[in-house]
């Protein structure tokens, strides 16, 4: 029987394990953002999702999967599929009191907050810059099914003409994601309640087989990650616990178990082994396990179920190499394993289509792959697999990867020669005292206070950017009003009393965009956005060739700054992890050949600012946790690289010059040696809502660089008041001497309002007094 022969229960030959929901022009933000502000009822808010689903579907078949059969995800999600998952399982934190509003209601309210309530905590998904909302769990969170709106979706679905395959977080990821509530009592997990959330989803599997649901899709990515509460060997003892329950159900959809962002090998024959119907591996960044699959244990431990090849990257723009994958899947075929084709994981790490960008080089374009782009690939590797010949397809993929190798910019010999010189000298400077003896005569005072960076990024901000791109006025005007933008920053941070001040970031659409638009090599989207948390988007930019600085970046907004004030102004820089880490980068040569690269064009710039008068430098690392490979035995190569790129972009910088760095959505506990390593003078980190927890393992650990542990939360428009962040002061302030202490927010300012923001760095200033008199 031929893949296009399968029987009706079997999953078709082509799938993805999900799409971006945002819409191609973001039209999902719009409404939701509208519907936040009262400007569209919520029967309009649900029927403008209804109809971007509706048209992903059409879509999704138009491009190659199959209508029938469960081929096409239901992935679609309003604000996050972790928080749908909480809904899903109607575990409403009890903080959150009685719910009387409608269910979309509730839910914007645990994604959001309200005067009354902080939202969930967001943190970031696995090694991707989406973030999820981290379910709160004690002892007495009710759990109870609530599969409406999955079953509806299907129902829609099935309407249009589309049987499609429902998608949720697994039950044994969702708890090992969750943390404990405050409620919850001393030593609490939440995973030990695995067998009450399992048969929770086993009735959710219930309602969607009485839909009619054939196929029903659960992701267990906790599978591969070694940064968990527990133990991957556990992990997978409870996946067999809980799998063992649902495989067991008597009315269920067939289930598909997904393990993607990263290398499932070792669980790879105890997983086939699972009651159910289909697994996935992710083939990009992880293997099958080679013995088993020479002596043909997997095959026959996978005989009664199929297996999702995850060949194509679902987190790359590259057009794949389909020759080798399909290598890959004929091997897997011949080996007697049941293949259907799939990508490495969701799709929504991507964005939607490669055609829409009418502005890319035609050459680079022909390079790319985004959402559409690989359904299509997997939709011709499947044809192969059922024996059709797509050797044109392969020949022509072929050619563009030539073409790529051999393309101008790909390969700059003066750039790999620079590299190839660049020494353990370049990465180190003068020892920690020598260089804070230099500094003195920057006279910071103690408890010094500062901010990290961006200021509100208001309406008015970015609608001038908007006119100078679509060239309604000229660089002149622009320029002119970034510069009273600057000026009224400056001002603005004196009248409160800041310390070292920051020009306010207005000239940057992002903290990574900006600079790739400016450095060779990179090439930038007019429409490829790409999720990152609720209705907020980036658009990551493409690392395509060798990197250079062709002009300074920020020195003369920098300079312009320190030119309004006698205080000194920090200079601001996005570090090379950064820069990588939310850009999609090149794959024909190690991330830490390319993080060099992008080091050096920034030791110039920081060169260039010092040579400008600029005696402070930040550069950001704010992704230096995020791309730690969720692989443990990976982990120390890339802490090499990482932080050695940060040293040769800082390493040049002189004694006098007082070197910072700023990290968040970091469990900073974690990588302390790391960061250490980076031997930045100043490191400000997010600890206001962790309530300066950081502070211990810094204590313990005798760190004796400047360290700002975040006083003010940014994440939401709430005010600390001066009582709450002197108690927080004086939290670091009793572990940590007052020379070493920076008073500083979390994060940039950029998502905030000028009100708020004003209120909170006068109640920071003042704090940071009333400390400092105590001493
Ligand atoms: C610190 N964070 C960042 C991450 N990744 C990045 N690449 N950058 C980051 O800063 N990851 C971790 C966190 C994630 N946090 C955020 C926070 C905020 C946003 C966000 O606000 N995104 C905006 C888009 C920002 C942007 O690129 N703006 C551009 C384009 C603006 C735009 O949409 N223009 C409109 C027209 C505007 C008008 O006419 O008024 C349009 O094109 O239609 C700019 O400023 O020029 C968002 O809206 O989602 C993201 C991640
Ligand atoms: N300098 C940046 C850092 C964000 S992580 C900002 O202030 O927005
Ligand atoms: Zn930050």
């Amino acid at each position: 029987m031929t893949a296009t022969e399968q029987p009706a229960s079997q999953l078709p030959p082509a799938t993805i394990l999900g799409y971006p929901r945002i819409g191609r022009r973001r039209e999902l933000k719009r409404a939701v953002e509208a519907f936040w502000a009262g400007r569209l009822s919520e029967d309009e808010l649900v029927a403008t999702a209804a109809d971007l689903r509706a048209a992903t579907r059409a879509r999704l078949v138009g491009l190659g999967l199959t209508a029938e059969g469960g081929a096409v995800p239901e992935s679609f999600s309003f604000y996050d599929q972790v928080l749908d998952a909480t809904l899903a399982l109607g575990a409403i934190p009890a903080r959150f009191g009685e719910q009387t509003g409608s269910d979309l209601a509730t839910y914007f309210t645990l994604a959001r907050g309200d005067s009354e309530h902080q939202p969930l905590e967001m943190t970031k998904w696995f090694d991707t810059n989406y973030h999820y909302s981290v379910p709160e769990i004690d002892e007495r969170t009710p759990f109870a099914a609530r599969p409406d709106s999955l079953v509806a979706q299907y129902r829609e679905a099935r309407e249009q003409g589309i049987e499609t395959r429902p998608v949720l977080v697994g039950p044994v990821t969702y708890l090992l994601l969750a943390k404990a509530s405050d409620d919850a009592g001393n030593g609490f997990d939440p995973i030990s309640r695995l067998d009450e959330v399992t048969a929770v989803y086993a009735e959710i599997l219930r309602a969607l087989a009485a839909a009619g649901a054939s196929w029903v899709q659960l992701d267990e990515p906790a599978l591969v990650s070694d940064s968990l509460r527990v133990p991957r060997t556990e992990v997978l003892t409870l996946v067999e616990r809980a799998y063992a329950a649902l495989g067991g159900a008597v009315e269920r959809p067939r289930i598909l178990l997904t393990a993607p962002y990263g290398d499932s090998a070792a669980a790879a024959t105890r997983l086939a082994a699972l009651p159910i119907d289909a697994v996935h591996a992710d083939l990009v960044r992880g293997d099958l396990p080679a013995a088993a699959l020479a002596d043909g244990s997997l095959a026959a431990a996978l005989a009664d179920k199929q297996f999702v090849a995850g060949v194509v990257d679902g987190r790359n723009i590259w057009r794949t190499d389909l020759r080798a994958a399909f290598e890959t899947l004929g091997a897997l075929q011949a080996a007697g394993i049941n293949v259907v084709v799939g990508t490495s994981n969701s799709l929504q790490h991507v964005p939607h289509d490669v055609s829409d960008e009418t502005k890319l080089d035609a050459r680079l374009k022909s390079w790319l792959a985004f959402a559409d782009q690989k359904v299509e690939q997997v939709a011709v590797l499947a044809k192969g697999l059922a024996g059709e010949s797509i050797e044109q397809d392969l020949a022509e993929v072929d050619r563009v990867l030539a073409d790529r190798d051999a393309a101008p910019g790909v390969h700059v010999d003066e750039i790999r020669a620079r590299v190839a010189a660049a020494g353990e000298p370049d990465r180190n400077r003068v020892t920690e005292g020598e260089r804070r003896d230099a500094q003195r005569t920057l006279n910071i005072p103690q408890l010094a206070t500062t901010t990290i960076g961006s200021f509100p990024q208001t309406p008015e901000i970015r609608k001038a950017r908007a006119s100078f791109v679509r060239g309604e006025i000229d660089t002149a005007a622009y320029e002119g009003f970034l510069r009273d933008e600057i000026a009224s920053v400056i001002r603005l941070q004196e009248e409160i009393g800041l310390d070292v001040l920051v020009h306010g970031e207005a000239e940057r659409n992002d903290m990574v965009q900006y600079f790739a638009e400016l450095l060779d090599g990179f090439a930038v989207t007019e429409h490829g956005w790409v999720q990152s948390y609720g209705s907020r988007a980036t658009r990551p930019s493409i690392l395509w060739g060798d990197v250079s600085r062709p002009a300074p970046m920020t020195v003369r907004w920098s300079e312009y700054a320190q030119s309004l004030t006698d205080k000194p102004v920090k200079g601001m820089l996005t570090g090379p992890v950064t820069i990588l880490a939310w850009s999609f980068v090149r794959d024909d040569q190690p991330l830490g050949d390319t993080a060099s690269q992008v080091a050096l064009a920034l030791r110039d710039e920081i060169a260039d600012l010092v040579d400008a008068g600029i005696g402070i430098v930040q550069v950001d690392e704010p992704a230096l946790r995020e791309l730690l490979p969720l692989d443990r035995a990976r982990q120390a190569a890339y802490l090499d690289w990482s932080v050695g790129s940060f040293r040769l972009a800082t390493g040049g910088a002189g004694a006098g010059v007082q070197i910072h760095t700023h990290l968040c959505y970091s469990e900073f506990g974690e990588i302390i040696e790391a960061v250490d390593g980076l031997d930045a003078d100043v490191t400000s980190i997010e600890a206001a809502r962790s309530r300066m927890d950081v502070v211990e393992p810094l204590g313990d650990h005798g760190y004796s660089r400047g360290i700002g542990p975040g006083v003010y939360d940014i994440h939401s428009p709430r005010v600390p008041g001066v009582d709450e962040q002197t108690e927080l002061i004086r939290i670091a302030a009793a572990r940590i001497p007052g020379e070493q202490l920076w008073v500083n927010p979390d994060c940039g300012l950029k998502t905030r309002g000028y009100d708020e923001t004003v209120a909170s760095l006068k109640n920071l200033v003042t704090a940071a007094k009333a400390v400092r008199a105590e001493a």
